[in-house]
């Protein structure tokens, strides 16, 4: 049974944990998984600024926050609309939205980036976020298939330096994957799990090897998924009704690429195939290829594998 806010808040405060050190959280990103983060922080009584590249976007992203929190209180206040109503506006007080990274940054304890998987661009905020930022601010990346080290190297701060790597959609999802470089401090990295803790979320430890521990197994079988339908074995319909009956898997294939983006599955196979050309778990899918050419990202878009509601 889930806890109102305050008694878990309570809980968590007395169970013996590692007190978590950070307070100010800047997320860059209002996507799919920014809004998720930034949602959860500021649920949990973090002070959150959320960034993305414009306003349209963060007034989108802060209305899906709202849809999601409505969610969460109808099942968590049933017997109490007021106090919903009171902890809706607390975490709403919780967040604020910017358009400008390097001001974002400037009282944050920890950033954590989750803009779009492709490294020279995470390399190029985070350069410009380590100029910008107190020498004291922990740097993170969420994303789901890049080195940690490799986006590291754009700093200074190799040693505040880690990975938190969240799964979608994140109030729901109980799972932090926690990965630390060879740089990473003891320090950091304990802040990192405390601040996992104090999120509500499971951590596992990960080292910094590809898709760290979930995605290394969940991405190659999604692919695995397209590539019995590339060779005319099934359809989508029945491997997603075989793997949810037959498996007992909460989604299946292709329901779950359509919910992560096929573009982001995109970006994570290539990445891969780039890397270790020869492994036959990280080959391109042209059928995958097509469907993100033809703007078929998934839910987000309304349409992937399936059409969807946006
Ligand atoms: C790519 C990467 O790097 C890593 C990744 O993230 S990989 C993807 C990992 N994620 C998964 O594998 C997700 C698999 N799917 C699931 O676990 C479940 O289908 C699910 C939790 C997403 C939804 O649960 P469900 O029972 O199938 O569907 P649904 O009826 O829509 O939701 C049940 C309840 O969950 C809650 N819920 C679901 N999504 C929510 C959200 N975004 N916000 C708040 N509450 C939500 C609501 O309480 C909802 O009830 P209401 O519809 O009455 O609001
Ligand atoms: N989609 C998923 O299920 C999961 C994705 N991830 C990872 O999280 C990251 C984000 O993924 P999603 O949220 O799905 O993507 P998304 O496409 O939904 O959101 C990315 C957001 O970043 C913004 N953005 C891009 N460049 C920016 C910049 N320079 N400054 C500020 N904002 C910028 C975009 O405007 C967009 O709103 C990626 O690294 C992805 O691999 C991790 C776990 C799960």
């Amino acid at each position: 049974m889930s806890l109102p806010f305050r008694t878990f808040v309570r809980n968590f405060s007395t169970s013996g944990l590692k007190k978590n050190a950070i307070k100010n959280v800047t997320i860059i990103g209002g996507g799919l998984m920014g809004a998720g983060i930034a949602q959860v922080a500021a649920s949990t009584g973090h002070s959150v600024v959320m960034v993305d590249q414009n306003t349209d976007i963060l007034n989108k992203s802060k209305a899906n926050i709202e849809k999601s929190l409505q969610r969460v209180v109808k099942k968590k206040y049933a017997e109490d609309p007021k106090a919903g109503e009171a902890f809706l506006s607390q975490v709403l007080g919780n967040l604020a939205l910017e358009t400008d990274a390097a001001t974002s940054v400037k009282k944050a304890d920890l950033v954590i980036e989750a803009i779009v998987e492709n490294l020279k661009i995470k390399q190029e905020l985070f350069k410009n976020l380590d100029m910008a930022a107190p020498a004291s601010t922990i740097f993170a990346s969420n994303t789901s298939s890049i080195p940690i080290k490799e986006i590291a190297v754009a700093t200074e701060r190799a040693d505040r330096f880690g990975g938190l790597h969240y799964f979608n959609p994140v109030p729901m999802m109980k799972l932090l994957e926690v990965i630390r470089i060879p740089q990473t401090s003891d320090e950091t990295f304990d802040k990192l799990l405390a601040f996992g803790k104090a999120m509500g979320k499971v951590t596992v430890n990960c080292k910094d090897t590809p898709g760290f521990i979930v995605n290394r197994l969940l991405v190659p079988y999604m692919m695995e998924a397209v590539r019995m339908v590339e060779r005319g074995e099934a359809t989508p319909k029945d491997v997603d009704t075989a793997m949810k009956l037959g498996a007992g898997y909460p989604m299946g294939p292709f329901e779950l690429t359509d919910y992560v983006g096929l573009d982001t599955c995109k970006f994570i196979i290539d990445g891969w195939h780039e890397k270790y050309p020869d492994h036959p778990l990280f080959a391109p899918s042209p059928l995958l290829n097509k469907y993100v050419a033809e703007g078929k990202l998934g839910n987000k878009v309304g349409e992937g594998f399936y059409k969807s509601k946006k």
